[in-house]
């Protein structure tokens, strides 16, 4: 085999090979599932969560015997293998203790998005028909709407059962659409009263169900499995360690902060402070008080630290952090730069993935690594990589641009009851087509061009508005910016910029038009300028392009 040591590229049969030194999974075929392997491995660590507004602690001890109970609560409660079990919370320290239940009985947990409306809940309830529900009060009216039109349209009557996270069993919630069975805390403290037949986990059976953000098209349900999630652990374990100190921020029912703080960085002892949701001043009290080694953000948050720098650095004590774990999203050069600047300390370590790979794909380790400036890192371990011309589907080689496929032992096993969606996605072989437009290079880093169907077609050129976005950004008078598409008649399309200016700023249309030609060739030039309070993105910081088009025609 002709592997290049350097790059990992071996020129036999074109395929990157991960660089990392290869993780030992337990063998496929050994029943396991995630949560009893999480709940074996060792480590030192005392406490699992705090809360960061109320101060609760849920010691590992405590967590494991509430994992315990609560599973076999959902047993009697009929909940078996297979079963689908949906959560709608913000973040909160009991998030892991219900999905770790669901999962050990082999019942897959699908997460909501608790900002999602009443009407895309009710979509993830029709396709995966829950036999259960975990809310809090404050939910359980959106989700009760969600459930009574999932009915209307499977034409049920039958009610949802729902178990609160935060109220007790003197709650009772008469929502048309749902049936409140039971608390969680109550559960949590109850000896379970019958014995239960455990039945055998395998690790190819679907864990969680995990819906994609839906950035590009209809949200899918994703199925990973047990064996994705304890691979995506191992990951985790080489490339952090153990007992570190982190703070959650980012939303639990997202595979980014699900893989993190929900799963992974349990078996490795972490002591994890959670916020129900993100706001800078309650993430830097956080710091302050808590003094966490790691956070995990997602780019508009290292802007939002980077914009903030000099206020922060008065008023917090964010000494204690010597990691910012950055991914979901590109994240340009100029912002990281920025960060370090502002943050010596700090090393940012980006990491690349999908929903569809179990998260990080490609990442970062060591701050040596942080010197590939755009780039997001090596193959994580295990993990093999081909870049296809996505016209021809010729395999390229390194430094050539094309759409990165993958293999790993962190790829989904499907799209829940789609298997065209599938089949169009992950070919026989087992490689995951990504969508994104990629290139390695020599040293084996990866490099996210943009999305292949983000892409602008002008003149038959092709334009990354990742790549203005980031030129964009370097401007002292932006705050944010987004490129997307304009149709011409001649050209096809042509980039057009909606640009944030920076308080007090009077930039002009033509004047920012100029600063991207100076550097830029001729059909990537800037046609359009759109002026905005605010560029709209998703909860992992994804810019939400289509509301963007749907602005533009609805101006033009
Ligand atoms: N570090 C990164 N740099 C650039 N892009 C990234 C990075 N990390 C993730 N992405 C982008 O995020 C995508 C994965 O996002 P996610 O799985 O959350 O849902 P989605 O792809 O946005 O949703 P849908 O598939 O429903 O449109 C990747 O394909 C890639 O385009």
């Amino acid at each position: 085999m002709a592997l290049d040591r350097k790059s990992g590229f071996c020129e036999s049969n074109s395929i990157f090979y991960s660089k990392r030194d290869p993780m030992i999974l337990p063998p496929p075929d050994q029943h396991l599932d995630v949560t009893t392997f999480i709940s074996s491995q060792p480590h030192r660590g005392k406490t699992a969560f705090v809360d960061a507004v109320t101060d609760r602690r849920l010691g590992f001890s405590e967590l494991w015997l509430g994992v315990k109970r609560v599973a076999a609560r959902l047993y009697s409660l009929g909940v078996r293998k297979g079963d689908v079990v949906v959560i709608l919370s913000p973040n909160s320290i009991l998030y892991p203790v219900v999905s770790l239940s669901v999962m050990s009985l082999g019942a897959v947990i699908t997460t909501a998005n608790p900002i999602s409306t009443s009407g895309e809940i009710s979509k993830q309830l029709e396709d995966s028909l829950p036999v259960l529900a975990f809310t809090t009060c404050q939910l359980v009216s959106k989700l009760a709407a969600a459930a009574a039109a999932a009915a209307v349209s499977a034409a049920s009557e039958a009610n949802l059962p729902v178990v609160l996270m935060d109220g007790d069993d003197g709650v009772k919630a008469h929502e048309k659409g749902v049936k409140i069975v039971g608390s969680l805390e109550t559960m949590m403290e109850s000896e379970p009263s019958e014995s239960r037949a455990k039945q055998r986990v395998n690790q190819d059976d679907t864990a969680a169900l995990l819906y994609s953000s839906g950035t590009t098209g209809k949200s899918k349900g994703v199925m990973i499995t047990h064996r994705n999630l304890i691979a995506l652990a191992h990951t985790y374990r080489l490339r952090f360690g153990l007992e570190q100190r982190t703070v959650c921020t980012i939303p639990m029912c997202h595979v980014f902060s699900f893989g993190g703080f929900a799963t992974s960085y349990i078996a490795l002892g972490w002591t994890t402070v959670v916020l129900p949701k993100f706001e800078m001043s309650k993430l830097l009290s956080a710091v302050e008080v808590h003094r966490p080694t790691h956070l995990t953000l997602v780019p508009p948050m290292v802007v939002g630290m980077v914009n903030g720098a000099k206020e922060i650095n008065s008023k917090y004590d964010v000494s204690s952090l010597h990691t910012v774990v950055a991914g979901g999203a590109p994240l340009s050069r100029e912002v990281i730069e920025k960060f370090v600047r502002n943050y010596p300390n700090v090393k940012v370590l980006q990491g690349y993935g999908l929903t569809e790979t179990t998260a990080i794909v490609a990442t970062m380790f060591t701050k040596e690594e942080t010197e590939r400036f755009g780039s997001s890192g090596l193959l994580s371990p295990n993990v093999e990589a081909k870049i296809v011309d996505p016209e021809t589907g010729r395999l390229l080689g390194v430094g050539q641009t094309g759409e990165l496929w993958l293999r790993s032992p962190t790829v989904m096993k499907g799209y829940y009851k789609n298997e065209e969606a599938t089949a169009a996605t992950i070919d026989s072989d087992g490689w995951l087509k990504t969508g994104d437009l990629c290139y390695i290079d020599s040293e084996g880093f990866v490099f996210v061009v943009d999305r292949l169907k983000e892409l602008i077609k002008c003149n038959g050129y092709q334009v990354a508005p990742a790549e203005l976005e980031a030129l964009l950004l370097a401007h002292p008078e932006i705050d944010d910016a987004a490129v997307i598409p304009i149709p011409d008649e001649k050209a096809g399309q042509y980039p057009m910029a909606y640009i944030v200016r920076k308080a007090g700023s009077n930039l002009s249309e033509s004047e920012i038009m100029g600063f991207v030609a100076k550097q830029v060739s001729r059909y990537k030039k800037i046609r359009k300028v759109v002026f905005l309070g605010s560029i709209p993105k998703n909860p992992s910081g994804k810019i939400l392009r289509r509301e963007l088009k749907k602005l533009t025609t609805s101006k033009l």
